[in-house]
């Protein structure tokens, strides 16, 4: 059998993203290249644009200038939902769960919300069966089968993260974008959250923003720093640990706090 070696595709590119808020520059001229099927960090002190770049790469916000790219597809610009049908899918920071629902309940749900089946959905038993399915399979990829009908409200914060992370996952993305996934866990949940979005990042390409630097040396192929807006250095976890500007705006990030 004879080997060859390709180039990954990009599954994300941006070039000159900007964005202005009224004179103040949150995003300057960001060029980004996230190749398909490698899991890239976002990091950068507070206040560098990390919220902000996953807005412009969502469509929550509309750049003031550049272009965004999602497997070679020009999607500056473009609705949240639009660039939902690109396959890319984004979490939040802020849980956003239905104590009173099960995890069974949310992502039947938002696989509902997916398909335009309304209630001609509820007639099918053969559509109703292979429902079923995904929602066991999509429970299970997060490790929440055994938790599955059980009322979210009870579940741990770790856990309701996991679930979260499974409605993301029934948008079937390609590109999936992570908003700080390990943000107030304790150790226990980080290296639990470390091994999920180990698992769930196979087959796709995962953008993350996360301020534990273990999280990101575990998980990272790449990572961009930003500071103030900028990329400041890019490159493999090591390099950019190692950059004398990196560690100069973190030193200084903690020297202010
Ligand atoms: N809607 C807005 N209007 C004006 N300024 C904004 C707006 N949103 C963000 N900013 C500013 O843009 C800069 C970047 O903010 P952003 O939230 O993107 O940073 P961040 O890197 O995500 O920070 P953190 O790590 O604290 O979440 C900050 O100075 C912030 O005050």
């Amino acid at each position: 059998m004879t080997s060859t070696t390709s180039t990954p595709r990009c599954a994300l590119r941006t070039e000159g993203l900007t964005k202005d808020f009224r004179g103040f520059r949150a995003v300057s001229s960001v060029d980004l290249e996230v190749a398909e099927g490698t899991v890239h960090a976002l990091v950068g002190p507070n206040g560098a644009g990390k919220t902000t770049l996953f807005n412009l790469l969502t469509g929550f916000l509309r750049p003031s200038s550049g272009r965004i790219r999602v497997f070679g597809d020009d999607v500056t610009g473009m609705a949240p939902e639009r660039i939902t049908r690109h396959g890319v899918a984004r979490s939040f920071q802020i849980t956003s769960l239905f104590e009173n629902l099960t995890p069974r309940e949310h992502v039947e749900i938002a696989l509902q919300g997916l398909t335009n089946q309304g209630l001609r959905f509820w007639r099918s038993e053969k559509l109703l069966g292979r429902r079923r399915e995904e929602v066991d399979r999509l429970l299970a990829e997060v490790g929440l089968t055994e938790l599955a009908d059980r009322p979210t409200g009870l579940m741990a914060y770790g856990q309701k993260r996991a679930l979260e992370l499974a409605l993301v996952l029934a948008v079937e993305p390609k590109l999936l974008l992570l908003d700080e996934p390990t943000a107030g866990m304790g150790i226990e949940d980080v290296d639990r959250t470390i091994e999920l979005v180990r698992r769930i990042a196979a087959g796709r390409t995962v953008v993350f923003v996360d301020h534990n630097m273990h999280v990101v040396g575990q998980l990272a192929d790449r990572v961009t720093v930003l500071q103030q807006g900028a990329v400041l250095a890019e490159g493999p976890y090591d390099e950019v640990r190692a950059d004398a500007r990196v560690i100069t705006a973190y030193l200084g990030e903690a020297h202010s706090a």
